[in-house]
């Protein structure tokens, strides 16, 4: 028997879920019944694998008895560990656009049909907040590099970034004085609105009420703070590099968090990373999406994704180089 003050930790449990899509971008969810776990919230269909089964294996078995259909199952979407009281789970989420039958709640669960966008408006349990993020949200969040004395040639970069496809960027600059700054900082803001793009700026929450923007707080901000800075609508993120600082992110009612270094980066030699395994550990205690940072990139996705992260933030990774420059 364990020391009574022992912290034992529950053994992981493996779960396979499918985002059964229709071809209306419609998403199927089901409701736990009574008695179970989580009775009442809205989930992905799926289950518990069995002795040595795979997860497509389980996938397909457990929706043909839940609802009755027979599916092919896609691409991987998410991986989300996540500790629940006297519980610890592995969420592997798949797509499924493929299927014969029609859907029907086989074991009395009640089924709805929800579009895409509306997801956020049904209650469902933690560990499929970060796969609805994951489904409505960028994978890639830019954190722009220090400006410098060029900012025409820094204007031109976010340009471009925006051109490639980013969609969340995160204004930052430690070494402009504020007025140059704030100038820069609107001019940016215009750039990011004519592309759809959504902006934070970093650390100023003030800057973010009057550009009618974002905010990302620094960490020892993050601390300091009782309640959200911006009212709901504004988005809210914050970088945590532990769970106390996930904790207080959550609390506070952060939208998301950029958690790292995962790997060593050149701004901080010397100093390794957490690795997947760490970032995989900080994950599984908070149910806010997370993006990864540090030393990742686009080529890092996939490898995001199976360790929880809806993506992956960066500046060098994400910010064109300047022979992108010339070329466009
Ligand atoms: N299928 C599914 N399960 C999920 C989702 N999110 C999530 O946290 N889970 C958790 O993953 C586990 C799935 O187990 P299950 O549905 O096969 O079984 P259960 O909880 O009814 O337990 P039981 O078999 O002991 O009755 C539950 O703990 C459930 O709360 C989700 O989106 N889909």
């Amino acid at each position: 028997m364990p020391a009574p003050d022992a912290v034992t930790i529950p053994p992981r449990i493996e779960v396979v879920a499918g985002v059964i899509r229709d071809a209306r971008d419609r998403v199927l969810l089901a409701r736990r019944t009574e008695g179970r776990d989580l009775a009442g919230l809205w989930e992905f269909p799926g289950g518990k694998l069995e002795a040595g089964e795979s997860p497509e294996t389980a996938l397909v078995r457990e929706l043909h008895e839940e609802l009755g259909i027979d599916v092919e199952v896609g691409a991987a979407l998410m991986r989300v560990p996540q500790r629940y009281p006297g519980k610890r789970l592995e969420l592997d989420v798949r797509c499924v656009d493929r299927w014969q039958g029609t859907p029907r709640g086989r074991e009395g669960q009640a089924l709805a049909w929800v579009p895409v966008e509306k997801l956020p408006l049904y209650e469902m349990p933690p560990a499929d907040r970060p796969v609805v993020a994951a489904l409505l949200q960028p994978d890639r969040y830019l954190v722009t590099p220090e400006p410098g004395d060029d900012t025409d040639t820094w204007l031109a970069s976010l340009m471009q970034a925006l051109g490639q496809g980013i969609r969340r960027v995160q204004l930052r600059s430690r070494a402009m004085e504020p007025r140059g700054w704030h100038e820069l900082a609107a001019r940016a803001v215009q750039l990011c609105r004519t592309a759809g793009a959504e902006v934070l700026v970093n650390g100023d929450v003030e800057l973010a009420r009057a550009l009618e923007v974002g905010v990302h707080l620094q960490a020892a901000q993050l601390l300091q703070l009782k309640q959200r800075p911006l009212q709901d609508g504004a988005r809210v993120a914050a970088s945590c590099h532990d769970a106390l600082e996930l904790q207080a992110a959550e609390a506070i009612g952060c939208d998301f968090a950029v958690v790292g270094n995962v790997a060593t980066t050149p701004s901080h030699p010397g100093q390794a990373g957490i690795g997947w395994a760490g970032f995989a550990t900080l994950r599984e205690q908070t149910s806010l999406p997370l993006y990864a940072i540090g030393g990742v990139g686009p080529a890092d996705l996939a490898q995001a994704r199976a360790n929880g992260a809806q993506g992956v933030a960066a500046i060098r990774a994400l910010w064109p180089a300047e022979s992108d420059l010339a070329e466009g």
